[in-house]
């Protein structure tokens, strides 16, 4: 019988297949006591060694086909597995309770699992998943159960799952999966971003999916719209056979884009740049016609691994991505870390407010070594490309200043042991504090460009945490309040002939567009595939006709009355 599931939509198309249930076999704990502690030991000691060696053989398949930073997820795993404060506690609890492997590595899991689920960061969250599925793995082996391999798919399916752990989705075959639905998982989930990167349709978080689809029945996966059909009618069918073929049509004229500069209707160019977290992301951001990178986040160099990046390691990947972008301009920010973004091996202090603590450049400031390691890595690597380099996080002139400083020292250095660095590197600052925001115009005297931060900018102005869903309905894009500091950033910027580029999510919002025209915003940068729908959106705006609208949007009193005008006026849907 037909049946319509809603869920969220994490990765655009329409797939239309047969469902393939990806079961999880159920790996039962059961407790047992065991006479001979130290056999059991041995036993999970061996299990762990198989699960290493199936990750290794993952993490490779994973290099070829899908790349370095998809293949870093398992590089976490086998972290995990190498984790004496993982391992010692279950080992502990075999030998103190005379258990048996399976229970004692089941309870100890469970507690980390949800103590890091408890927390409300997303990084914690994800290393939650990284112990369920490492977990799962360990278990298999000590039960001798085989846990599924959706690499052996054969026939064009759409997968049906409670979850896909990342080691699930690495082992996708792009050729047969043309599509999944899972019950569980947000927007920034593992699997929500794998599907994004593999261009594979995708809902998640649908609560039903795995109760409501059977094998072999006929699904269609809207990752427009975040919607699950089961069995559609032949009516329904044609209907998304249709949305499927105005998708596919939308995306080849998409495509034709590629090449071509950003120009509006009426003959200004705007730059389009993409935000990348790894050289991997180059391709991508190529391949969807990025005029240049606006952001590069650094921080992925330091994370996944246990010890921080040698600067010859930085050198290498700062290079690579100028290479490859052949003098299109590449925006490296330097290491944010510290709020959502931990760390481990750093061992900082847990704090009260993490997003309003030690972190950024506050962190880089003070870590001098660090710091100084990674702007050298770049300086080094200017000659290679086109490079600018901005900080994040900067609240204050001084901070700026000394940030400045500190680079200035070490290009001297390099340039007294006969290094080459390229000359008149600009250097920016993201602007995501509501105090850097309102003293735009004495931070335009000394910085080349600003990049607005809306993603922190929002959640700073509006005093709500980004990542907290009871108060997200205060993190308001169109909210007067952010337009008005945007538009005045933008202004200060222009006055002292400087540039203003935006790297958050904002920038790639189809009403946000229209209104960042018209404020006078010289480069967006957002997500890859963002790119050329916003380049089709901006060939259709006139700036003049954009620009008569400032004036209004910025006297509008609430969101609401701004989106309304704003679709109105542009005749968005
Ligand atoms: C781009 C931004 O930085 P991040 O999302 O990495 O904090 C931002 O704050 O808008
Ligand atoms: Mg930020």
């Amino acid at each position: 019988m037909e049946k319509t599931i809603h869920g969220i939509a994490a990765s655009s198309g329409i797939a239309i297949a047969k469902a393939y249930r990806l079961e999880t076999p159920h790996l039962a704990a059961e407790k047992r006591t065991v006479a001979d502690v130290e056999a059991e030991i041995a036993r999970l000691e061996a299990a762990v060694a198989k699960a290493k060696e199936e990750l290794e053989a993952i993490k490779q398949h994973a290099l070829e086909k899908l790349g370095e930073d998809k293949a870093a997820i398992f590089a976490a795993h086998l972290l995990v597995l190498d984790d004496p404060e993982l391992l010692n506690p279950i080992k502990e609890k075999i030998k103190t309770e005379q258990v048996n492997a399976e229970y004692a590595l089941h309870e100890t899991a469970s507690f980390f699992i949800s103590m890091f689920e408890g927390m409300d960061n997303e990084y914690m969250k994800e290393r939650a998943a990284d112990i369920r599925d490492v977990t799962k793995r360990v278990l298999a082996h000590l039960l001798g159960v085989t846990i599924s391999n959706p690499s052996l798919i054969s026939e064009e399916v759409v997968i049906i799952a409670e979850d896909l752990t990342p080691s699930d989705t690495a082992q996708l075959n792009r050729q047969y999966v043309k599509g999944f639905a899972t019950d569980i998982g947000g927007r920034t989930s593992h699997s929500a971003i794998m599907a994004r990167s593999l261009e594979i349709p995708a809902v998640v978080g649908t609560k039903a999916v795995t109760a409501e689809v059977q094998n072999g029945d006929i699904v269609v996966v809207d990752g427009l719209d975040g919607q699950v059909v089961v069995n559609p009618s032949p009516e329904l069918l044609a209907h998304y056979e249709e949305k499927r073929a105005r998708y596919e049509e939308q995306k080849a004229e998409w495509a034709k884009l590629v090449d071509q500069p950003t120009v509006t209707a009426d003959g200004v160019h705007v730059e389009l740049a993409a935000n990348i977290g790894t050289p991997d992301d180059v391709k991508g951001a190529l391949a969807n016609g990025a005029e240049g990178i606006g952001l590069y986040r650094t921080e992925f160099l330091y994370m996944g691994r246990s010890e921080l990046p040698t600067e010859e390691e930085q050198l290498a990947a700062y290079k690579t991505v100028l290479e490859k972008m052949d003098g299109k301009p590449v925006v490296v920010r330097t290491l944010d870390i510290g709020g959502d973004k931990e760390l481990p091996y750093l061992h900082l202090p847990k704090e009260m407010n993490p997003f309003l603590g030690f972190r950024a450049i506050r962190l880089c400031l003070e870590m001098q070594e660090m710091f100084r390691t990674q702007l050298r890595a770049l300086l080094r690597a200017s000659v290679h490309g086109n490079l600018k380099i901005m900080f994040p996080m900067i609240a204050t002139l001084d901070e700026f200043r000394q940030a400045k400083a500190i680079l200035l020292e070490e290009k001297e250095a390099l340039l007294r042991q006969g290094v080459p660095v390229t000359d008149g590197i600009e250097v920016g600052m993201m602007v995501e504090i509501p105090a850097a925001a309102v003293m735009a115009d004495q931070f335009a005297k000394e910085v080349d460009f600003f990049s607005i931060g809306t993603n922190d900018l929002i959640q700073y102005t509006v005093a709500a945490d980004r990542m907290n869903e009871r108060v997200s309905y205060l993190y308001q894009p169109y909210n007067p309040a952010i337009l008005r500091l945007i538009s005045h950033v933008i202004d200060a910027a222009h006055r002292e002939g400087k540039w203003v580029g935006m790297c958050g999510e904002m920038a790639g919002d189809p009403i946000a567009i229209p209104i960042l025209l018209a404020l006078g915003l010289d480069e967006f940068s957002m997500s890859a595939t963002s790119i050329l729908p916003a380049r089709a959106q901006l060939k259709q705006l006139s700036k003049e006709d954009a620009a008569r609208i400032k004036e209004t949007v910025l006297s509008l009193g609430t969101a609401e009355e701004v989106v309304t005008f704003v679709k109105q006026t542009f005749s968005l849907a």
